[in-house]
């Protein structure tokens, strides 16, 4: 059944963790959306500002104007750092994964949603409520992702999110859900959650910070095969 969601016509995908130019132009040319690349110096798929700004030229250079756009994801850092790391590596976006407070979110504004590991649905709603009036406006970028709770990791392990939680946040929210998501699972979650958008890193890899062509490929595919699916679903109840 169509819920009403914040979905547009179809999910946009975020490809994140990227390191380098082949991974980040087989992203983009099997489809993805947003490109997102971790600066958190002890994840394993860190990488530097100049090493972005060298792929961001590259696939800017190759794709034009049908460029995806580009995300730096960043845990804690000083927003002021944010700002000089979107800067340097011409990133059109920061996705703060840590425990930014709602000022340092609206101190970026517009160029940053928040990201969240909620324990629970309340915890979920209210973290959503206390950060809503700081989200981006514009339709084409998303205002949450919701990444699988980890009580030491904070990103990138592969746990599975929990898809009632998101489920209620599409209703309300332009949600990145993310998670454990692979081409095998983003088919079921989309029909179940119905997201505005989807993001994956460790599913479609073949070792921690290095892509599998062929699973990106998959992932992207499966994406629109589930968008069609709900597409169907909508004509018959029409
Ligand atoms: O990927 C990382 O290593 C990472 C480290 C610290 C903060 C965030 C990180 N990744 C952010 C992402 O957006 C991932 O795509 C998201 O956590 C989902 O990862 P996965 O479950 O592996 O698909």
């Amino acid at each position: 059944m169509r819920i009403p969601t914040q979905r547009a016509e179809r999910t946009f995908i975020k490809i994140c963790g990227l390191t380098n130019e082949d991974d980040a132009l087989a992203a983009a040319e099997a489809g993805a959306d947003f490109l997102g690349f971790v600066f958190y110096p002890k994840s394993p798929r860190y990488v530097t500002p100049e090493t972005v700004a060298r792929i961001v030229e590259t696939v800017r250079a190759t794709y034009g104007a049908d460029a995806p756009r580009f995300v730096g994801v960043f845990v804690d850092e000083a927003p002021e750092r944010v700002r000089a790391i979107l800067d340097t590596a011409g990133l059109d976006l920061a996705q703060l994964h840590g425990s930014e407070p709602p000022a340092e979110v609206r101190m970026l504004a517009p160029r940053a949603f928040k990201a969240i590991r909620p324990q629970t649905r309340g915890d979920a709603e209210a973290t959503t409520a206390a950060y809503a009036h700081v989200m981006p406006r514009e339709a084409h970028v998303p205002q949450f992702l919701m990444d699988a709770y980890h009580p030491w990791e904070v990103g990138g392990t592969g746990i599975v999110a929990d898809w009632a939680v998101g489920l209620v946040l599409a209703r309300s929210y332009r949600l990145l859900l993310a998670g454990g998501l692979t081409p095998e699972t983003v088919g079921a979650a989309i029909a179940r959650v119905q997201p505005w958008g989807v993001d994956v890193s460790s599913g479609v890899e073949r070792e921690k910070g290095r892509k599998d062509h062929a699973r990106l490929r998959a992932f992207v595919e499966a994406v629109r095969t589930a968008d069609a699916a709900l597409a169907e679903q909508q004509t018959d109840q029409e």
